[in-house]
C-alpha cells in the first residue's frame, strides 16, 4: 500500500494498514512528518506551535493519541480580561458579551442567533441534505452578514471573527460549508470557545511524530509524488525517490495539492473539478516568547481580537503551569497575510510587534525569540488553515471529495465534514480511508478467480 502525505491523515491511515497486517510506504515530500502541524522549540526547551494545536472538546481520536505518545492535554488559558481593539480604542471584556456599542451589539447578538438557527438545519456530515442547500452553497457569509447587519461595528467584528477562524474574509466564505463547520462544534460560540480548549504538551506535531516512530522506515521523506498510473495490479506513485507499486493508494494530501499530482488516466471531471474547487485559505502565525507571561500581572487574559493589523487575533500560548516562559501567539489572516508577506522580514517583525505592544504595552516590543510561518508560502500546504470550498461546490463536486477512485482512496482533513480541516478530522479520514482499503482488499479476496 502507498500512503502520499505523512501528515496526521496519512500517517494514521498508514498506521491503520500496518495494524492489519499490510506493508505501508508513506511517501512524503517535505523532509519533516507533521504537515500542517509544526513546531519550534527555543533554546529552553519552549515548544512555540505553528501549526495546528488546539483541540476542541470531543476531539477524543487526538486526544487517545496524544496520551499514547506520552504526553498530556491542558486547558488553555484565559484567566482575566480580553481585549476588543476596535473603531479606535481598547476595550476590556471580561465575561462572554462583547464591549460593543449597544446597536453593535444587538447586531452581533441577532446574527449569531440567525446562524445558529441556520445551523441547526444542516446535517453537519451531508451539509448538501439541508433544506435549501443549493441556495446556502450559491452565498457567501459574506452576502449574509450584508443582508443580516445593520451596525459598522457589528459588521466589523463578524467579520474579524470569520477572516480569523477561515483564514479569508466573508465574500470568499461559502454559507453552505461554513454552517456545517460550526455545526461541527455545536453552535457559533464554540468556536471561540470549546473548539480551542485543549492543548498537547510538547505540541500537535509531537503526535505525527510518534505516529512516525512507529511506521519505522516506511516513511520515506523528500518524496514528492509527481503522478499516479494505476496499472493492471493497482497503482503506481512517481516520486522524485522512483516509482512505487502497490495495489492500492490513499492520498493524504490538501485537495489543491492533489490537484497537482499527475493521473495516468487523468481523473473523471468532477473529481478533477473537486481537487480544484478547495484552495485553501491564508494564514500566517506569529509566537513571541517572553521570560514570563507578564500580561497576567495586569490582569489580562492574552486574548485579544484587533480590527487594525496585521494581526487579528491574539492569545496566551504559554506553557501549563505559572505560564513561564511566557509565550503570546498570534494570527495574520487572510488578505493581511497576503500585505504582510509583501514586506521585508524586518518590517513584518516591526508590524507585528507594534500590534502587540499597542495591546498588551511595551513589554511585548521585545520577545526573547520571536518566530513567523506563513503558510501561503509553503509549497507543501499553500495556505492553512484548511481548504475552503468555493461557492456553488459543496452540493456539486466537492461532494465526492472522500469518494474513492477505484484503487485510489482519498484522506486529509478536506475529506470529511465532521471535524473538517482540523486534526480530529485528519484522523478520522485517515482511519475512513484505511478501513476502506481494508474492505477492498477482502471483497477482491473473496471474488471468484
Ligand atoms: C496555522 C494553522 C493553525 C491551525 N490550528 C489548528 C488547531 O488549532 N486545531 C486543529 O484541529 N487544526 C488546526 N489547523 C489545521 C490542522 O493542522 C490540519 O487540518 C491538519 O493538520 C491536516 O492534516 P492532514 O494530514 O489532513 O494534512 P497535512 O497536514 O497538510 O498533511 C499533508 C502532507 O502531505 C504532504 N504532501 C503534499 N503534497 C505532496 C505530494 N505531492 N507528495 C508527497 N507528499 C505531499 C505535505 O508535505 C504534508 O506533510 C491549523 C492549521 C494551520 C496551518
Amino acid at each position: 500500500m502507498v500512503v502520499v502525505g505523512a501528515g496526521l491523515a496519512g500517517l494514521t491511515a498508514a498506521r491503520e494498514l500496518l495494524r492489519a497486517g499490510l506493508e505501508p510506504l508513506v511517501l512524503e515530500a517535505r523532509d519533516r512528518v507533521g504537515g500542517r502541524t509544526l513546531g519550534r522549540t527555543a533554546d529552553d526547551g519552549t515548544v512555540l506551535e505553528l501549526g495546528g494545536q488546539w483541540l476542541a472538546d470531543g476531539n477524543e481520536r487526538m486526544g487517545r493519541l496524544a496520551r499514547e505518545a506520552g504526553a498530556t492535554l491542558f486547558r488553555n488559558h484565559d484567566e482575566g480580561a480580553d481585549l476588543l481593539e476596535m473603531s479606535g480604542e481598547l476595550r476590556h471584556q471580561r465575561g462572554a458579551v462583547p464591549p460593543l456599542k449597544p446597536l453593535a451589539l444587538l447586531d452581533v447578538a441577532l446574527a449569531r442567533f440567525r446562524l445558529d438557527r441556520l445551523v441547526a438545519a444542516v446535517p453537519v456530515r451531508t451539509p448538501w441534505h439541508a433544506p435549501d442547500a443549493a441556495r446556502l452553497d450559491d452565498t457567501s457569509i459574506g452576502d449574509w452578514l450584508d443582508r443580516h447587519t445593520r451596525s459598522r461595528e457589528g459588521r466589523a467584528l463578524l467579520d474579524l471573527a470569520f477572516t480569523t477562524m477561515w483564514g479569508a474574509e466573508p465574500h470568499r466564505l461559502n454559507l453552505l460549508q461554513a454552517l456545517a463547520y460550526i455545526g461541527s462544534t455545536g453552535k457559533f460560540d464554540n468556536l471561540t470557545t470549546t473548539k480551542i480548549q485543549d492543548r498537547i504538551t510538547g505540541g500537535a506535531a509531537g503526535v505525527a511524530r510518534f505516529l512516525a516512530d512507529g511506521l519505522g522506515e516506511r516513511v520515506l521523506l523528500e518524496a514528492p509524488v509527481t503522478a499516479i498510473r494505476l496499472t493492471a495490479g493497482g497503482v503506481e506513485a512517481e516520486s522524485a525517490q522512483g516509482a512505487v507499486r502497490a495495489r492500492r493508494a490513499v492520498i493524504a494530501v490538501p485537495p489543491q495539492l492533489a490537484a497537482d499530482i499527475r493521473f495516468e488516466p487523468g481523473l473523471p471531471h468532477d473529481r478533477a473539478t473537486a481537487l480544484r474547487s478547495v484552495p485553501m485559505g491564508a494564514v500566517t502565525k506569529v509566537s513571541a516568547l517572553y521570560d514570563r507571561p507578564f500580561w497576567r500581572e495586569r490582569g489580562l487574559s492574552g486574548k485579544a481580537l484587533t480590527g487594525r493589523g496585521p494581526l487579528t487575533a491574539v492569545f496566551d500560548n504559554s506553557a501549563p503551569g505559572d505560564g513561564s516562559p511566557g509565550v503570546l501567539v498570534g494570527f495574520v489572516p487572510g488578505t493581511r497575510a497576503r500585505e504582510l508577506a509583501a514586506l521585508p522580514e524586518d518590517d513584518r517583525r516591526r508590524a507585528v510587534l507594534d500590534s502587540l505592544v499597542r495591546l498588551f504595552g511595551p513589554q511585548a516590543g521585545t520577545p526573547g525569540l520571536y518566530v513567523e510561518k506563513d503558510w501561503a508560502a509553503d509549497p507543501w500546504s499553500r495556505g492553512g488553515y484548511f481548504g475552503l470550498p468555493a461557492l456553488g461546490t459543496m452540493t456539486g463536486a466537492v461532494r465526492t471529495l472522500a469518494e474513492p477512485h477505484g484503487p485510489v482512496h482519498w484522506a486529509g482533513s478536506e475529506t470529511v465534514l465532521k471535524d473538517y480541516g482540523g486534526m480530529e478530522g485528519a484522523v478520522t479520514s485517515g482511519e475512513r480511508a484505511a478501513a476502506e482499503v481494508l474492505a477492498a482488499i477482502g471483497e477482491a479476496a473473496v471474488q471468484p478467480a
